[in-house]
């Protein structure tokens, strides 16, 4: 017989959440619910909000409106007055800028947690040597943060944060101030160090691979709110709103509307689709970069001057200006070749791969 499937247990949930400031409401209405041992990464452009969420799950910050739980316990809850510190809600937190104490050792800084919960010295010098092999620096513990990179400083950071076993580790641009090399070496490590410690994390972000490579749920965030919560090939597959479609880079979104038997762009006024392909009440289309293919012009559905071109690792990403004047809109494809700019080309759509958009909703 099989065993009864048992809902996941949360480890973090958040629940009508809301902040203001004064009268400015920087977060509303969040929502979200994360299952023990996965990763949540926050993902957004600049000031949509996303360090304030952190900051309100950390305790750095009360909610005006709404409640925050870590595993049993409801740490705050704006209609109760209740709010635990930081201290007490059982975290590891990585920052941008490290947060390195510089007078301390770096055994001393990744000892420290274990010190603020009264664990003997003899086994803060265990759990701070395990945890700094963690992350590959066991033989830095008697340096100081002055004398390693800043790839290592980060490294010692994260050993801090992982030195207690928390419930929850929290992440806020660990790796924006490290180069780009560094930057995907470093995603790798944090990958397998939350999957081989079963870490629950948060992880706050504005690079989508790093977010998309990473975590098991992403919440693409928009102006305080979450505009969409799922698991990255969901985001790929089936973007909510064309904002998030255009967001993530995964093609181009453009308005269309139905002409008789066909669905045509606004812009350029190509037929894209038959007239049974999407709903009546369609507004957008996300014309996929895989979606689009060079052809012979005889061949081509519509004809298009090639913008400029940038190679990309799977060849050269093509943006193709398509009709003109007022009319005029842009696709981009992936080309084998490097493309001349001022190139006319033809171009097929598989209507197969457009996602399509109502006014208010994800068709
Ligand atoms: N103490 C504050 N008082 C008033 N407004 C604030 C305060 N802190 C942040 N904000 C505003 O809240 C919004 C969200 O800021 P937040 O730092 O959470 O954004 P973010 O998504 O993390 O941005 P970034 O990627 O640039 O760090 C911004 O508009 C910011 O100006």
């Amino acid at each position: 017989m099989n065993a009864p499937t048992r809902p996941l247990r949360a480890a973090v949930s958040a629940a009508e959440l809301e902040l203001s400031y004064g009268a400015t409401t920087i977060l509303r209405g969040i929502d979200f619910s994360l299952p023990k041992g996965q990763t949540l990464a926050l993902l957004g452009p600049s000031g949509c909000g996303k360090t304030t969420l952190l900051r309100l799950v950390a305790g750095l910050l009360a909610p005006s409106k709404g409640r925050i739980s870590i595993g049993e316990q409801i740490v705050a809850d704006a209609a109760k007055a209740a709010f635990l510190p930081p201290e007490r809600r059982g975290l590891g937190m990585v920052f941008q800028d490290y947060a390195l104490w510089p007078h301390l050792t770096v055994g001393g800084n990744v000892s420290f947690p274990l010190e603020m919960r009264g664990v003997n010295k003899a086994d803060r010098e265990g759990r701070t040597l395990r945890a700094l092999e963690r992350v590959g620096l066991g033989g830095y513990g008697q340096r100081r943060p002055s004398e390693l990179s800043g790839g290592q400083q980060q490294r010692v950071a994260i050993a801090r944060a992982i030195v207690a076993e928390p419930a929850l580790i929290l992440f806020d641009e660990p790796l924006s101030n490290l180069d780009r090399e560094l930057r995907e070496t470093m995603v790798g490590e944090i990958g397998n160090l939350i999957s081989s410690l079963g870490l629950t994390a948060i992880y706050v972000t504005h690079d989508h691979s790093e977010a998309l490579s990473l975590a098991d749920q992403v919440a693409i965030m928009r102006g305080g709110l979450i505009e969409q919560l799922a698991p990255p090939d969901v985001l790929i597959d089936r973007p909510a709103t064309p904002e998030v479609a255009d967001f993530l880079r995964l093609g181009c979104v453009a308005a269309v509307e139905r002409h008789g038997e066909t669905w045509r762009l606004v812009r350029g006024g190509a037929a894209i689709a038959a007239a049974d392909a999407a709903a009546p009440d369609t507004t957008h289309a996300l014309l996929p970069i895989a979606a689009i293919e060079l052809v012979e012009t005889s061949e081509a559905v519509l004809s298009g001057i090639v913008l400029r071109s940038q190679f990309r690792g799977d060849g050269h990403l093509a943006t193709v200006q398509i009709g003109s004047g007022e009319d005029r809109g842009e696709l981009q494809l992936i080309s084998r070749t490097k493309l001349r700019a001022g190139e006319p080309v033809g171009l097929r759509i598989d209507p197969q791969h457009i996602r399509w958009f109502s006014s208010n909703a994800y068709k």
